[in-house]
């Protein structure tokens, strides 16, 4: 059908809009068959427009925005004879696109908010992945319609029979009404469009109602400002509109309306069940939040969708320029990123060893690392990350309270309590790994909560576990212990109290502020330990002898000593070759500057990065 005939944004009738998501575990095949609907709906044209569509997106990466699509509306035609009993017609399904990783839980809720159906998508030959489960929990606490789906069937090594009957099992349907595609060959695709019309309810909401929309996803454009992707709920948005964020009450002023389908449509307005996007003039992300409902400053609603919560950064950590001179760079960089990142929190900061740098809040561990990773690949930058914390709350014997987002920071007066925030994880695993998850999580402070089977050999544990412990080494400890078989998912619940205590490393008596760190007082000998034995091999010999301590206050629980040594770099150059000997010392002379000096002692930046290299990447599961 070409899409001048499909029905116009502003005057469909909702009852004939579809909005539907796909969840999916990493590499199950979400992109391939979102493509493949982009292309049997003539969105995007199967030879030439495909490739074209392809380098948009690669262009986009090159500037690092938007990598996929937030939504696409999408026109489709259900034939009269289809297998799904769809009633026949011309529908307008929009396709949104949920980040998949645990570190953003709460945009994946807010994009789900935005849909009536998920079609729930697993690999045929992998079956049911923690990431799926996850998602689908979700899914199902904001009462939507779940499409089990399996995908890849046409891989020799897929196992229908078995995960149909997984799956099944999960959402309570029969193993038989599981469908079943190939992204990759086209099988079963338009099938599965039918299912969506005839399975996805239709959107409800008041036409004459004042105006209220959803934020499900705000971008920043180079050339356009911030791109605000909405759901509207009631009334509709018109390009006439000024508008308003109902979190702030901010005004702002309305520049373009339209859907994506998969280029930017303008249009003079959208209403009730319809999803577009907004260009509002607004320069940062921060004016136009995920969660915020939007409204018209004239007539506006007075109630918000409600849902709303702002960011807050749960994992903290310094980011320091090797070279000390980038710092200025560093800076403007973290003020570009948080222009398209309204949960990236950064503050000056100074380290007695690194110098000046930044302590910069994340979401969690895979939004710190893809924030350092574009850092350095898009800004040029080398930079040395301290280990990363979770935020303590000290309660003192005074009565006062401090939140700790820095070991550095952690009060030397009597303390009262420490809590600590807790999560809820989810791993799933083949069940010979039982045995040996169960000894991690038990050494990681777990409490387990509960265990089910999800077929004969795979298991669904779920754990509470001190946040602390997992952005220490607890994933990569898993992988390793489960021979990468087993995934991971968590999500934030709560906090508690906890028996923990500062350990400070001291070179020659003096405490290197970038190696403390707040742990459990059963796990502080262990990590005084280590890190001192580390930094024994990292620390190239001095001209004197340099004490390492780790210490809980004034009492020093390890110890491990460097002897001297004067590093001659000569020593090699035999003969008399003069210039060679020249260069060789100002080569060492070059790498003095970048020293850093804790005391007397000089310590390559090196040296703190593999020292600090101690906690894993989290499950790149994800992106945004
Ligand atoms: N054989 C086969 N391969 C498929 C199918 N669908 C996807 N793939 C392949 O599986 C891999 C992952 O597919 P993607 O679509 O990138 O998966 P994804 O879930 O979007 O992954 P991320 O975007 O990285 O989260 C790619 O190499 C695809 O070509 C299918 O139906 N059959």
């Amino acid at each position: 059908m070409s899409l001048k005939n499909a029905p116009q944004p502003g005057s469909t009738d909702p009852s004939i809009i579809r909005n539907f998501c796909i969840i999916a575990h990493i590499d199950h095949g979400k992109s391939t068959l979102a493509d493949r609907m982009l292309q049997l709906t003539g969105v995007v044209d199967e030879r030439a427009s495909r490739a074209q569509y392809l380098d948009r997106m690669d262009i986009e990466r090159e500037r690092g925005i938007t990598i996929k699509s937030q939504a696409v509306r999408m026109p489709w035609t259900v034939p009269a004879d289809n297998a799904a009993g769809a009633e026949p017609g011309t529908y307008v399904l929009n396709m949104i696109d949920t980040p998949g990783h645990v570190d953003f839980t709460y945009e994946v809720s807010r994009s789900l908010e935005a849909c009536e159906a998920a079609v729930l998508l697993v690999d045929a030959a992998q079956g049911i992945e923690a990431q799926t489960l996850a998602n689908l929990y979700l899914a199902m606490g904001a009462d939507l319609h779940i499409i089990p789906v399996l995908n890849k069937i046409d891989l020799p090594s897929a196992n229908v029979e078995k995960y149909a009957a997984e799956l099944a099992g999960l959402v309570g349907c029969e193993p038989e009404e599981v469908l079943l595609t190939s992204a990759k060959t086209g099988v079963g695709v338009e099938a599965l469009l039918n299912e969506i019309v005839k399975q996805t309810p239709a959107p409800v909401g008041d036409a004459d109602a004042p105006a209220r929309a959803l934020i499900f996803d705000s971008v920043y454009d180079t050339y356009r400002g911030v791109v605000t992707y909405v759901r509207v709920v009631d009334g509709k948005l018109s390009h006439r509109d000024r508008i308003k964020m109902m979190s702030t009450n901010a005004v702002h002023e309305m520049l373009e309306v339209g859907v994506i389908s998969p280029e930017p449509v303008k249009a003079g307005e959208i209403g009730v069940g319809e999803v577009g996007y907004l260009i509002t003039g607004v320069k940062d992300v921060r004016q136009s939040r995920v969660g915020d409902t939007v409204t018209s400053q004239h007539r506006g609603a007075t109630e918000s969708l409600g849902g709303y919560k702002h960011p807050n950064p749960m994992v903290y950590a310094g980011l320091y320029p090797i070279d000390g001179d980038d710092y200025p760079t560093l800076r403007d960089a973290l003020e570009k990123l948080q222009l398209n990142d309204a949960a990236l929190t950064y503050e000056p900061e100074t380290s007695g060893a690194l110098g000046f740098g930044f302590r910069c809040g994340f979401l969690g561990l895979l939004h710190m690392e893809i924030t350092r990773d574009r850092l350095e690949r898009e800004f040029n930058l080398d930079l040395i990350s301290t280990a990363p914390n979770v935020v303590y709350e000290v309660a003192l014997d005074d009565g006062t309270e401090v939140e700790v987002t820095n070991p550095s920071e952690y009060p030397d007066g009597k303390v009262a309590e420490v809590r600590e925030p807790v999560v809820k994880a989810t791993i799933l695993a083949p069940s010979d790994y039982i045995g040996t998850i169960m000894e991690l999580c038990q050494l990681k402070r777990g409490n387990l909560q509960g265990m089910d089977y999800l077929s004969e050999d795979r298991v669904e544990m779920r754990y509470t576990l001190p946040m602390g412990e997992i952005v220490f080494d607890f994933f990569d400890q898993l992988k390793s212990r489960t021979k990468g078989y087993a995934s991971l998912d968590y999500e934030r619940s709560g906090e508690q109290a906890a028996d923990l205590v500062k350990v400070d490393i001291l070179l020659q008596g003096e405490p290197v502020d970038a190696f403390s760190a707040i742990v459990h007082r059963d796990a502080a000998y262990s990590y005084g330990v280590m890190m001192a034995g580390k930094l024994k091999d990292l620390i190239p010999r001095q001209q004197f002898e340099v004490p390492i301590q780790a210490a809980i206050g004034a009492r020093v629980i390890a110890r491990e000593t460097i002897r001297a040594i004067r590093k001659d770099v000569l020593a090699k150059c035999y003969g008399g070759d003069i210039s060679r000997k020249r260069k060789l010392l100002e080569k060492q002379k070059a790498g003095k500057k970048r020293m850093k000096n804790i005391g007397s002692v000089e310590v390559p930046p090196e040296a703190f990065v593999a020292a600090l290299a101690t906690t894993q990447p989290a499950e790149k599961s994800g992106k945004k």
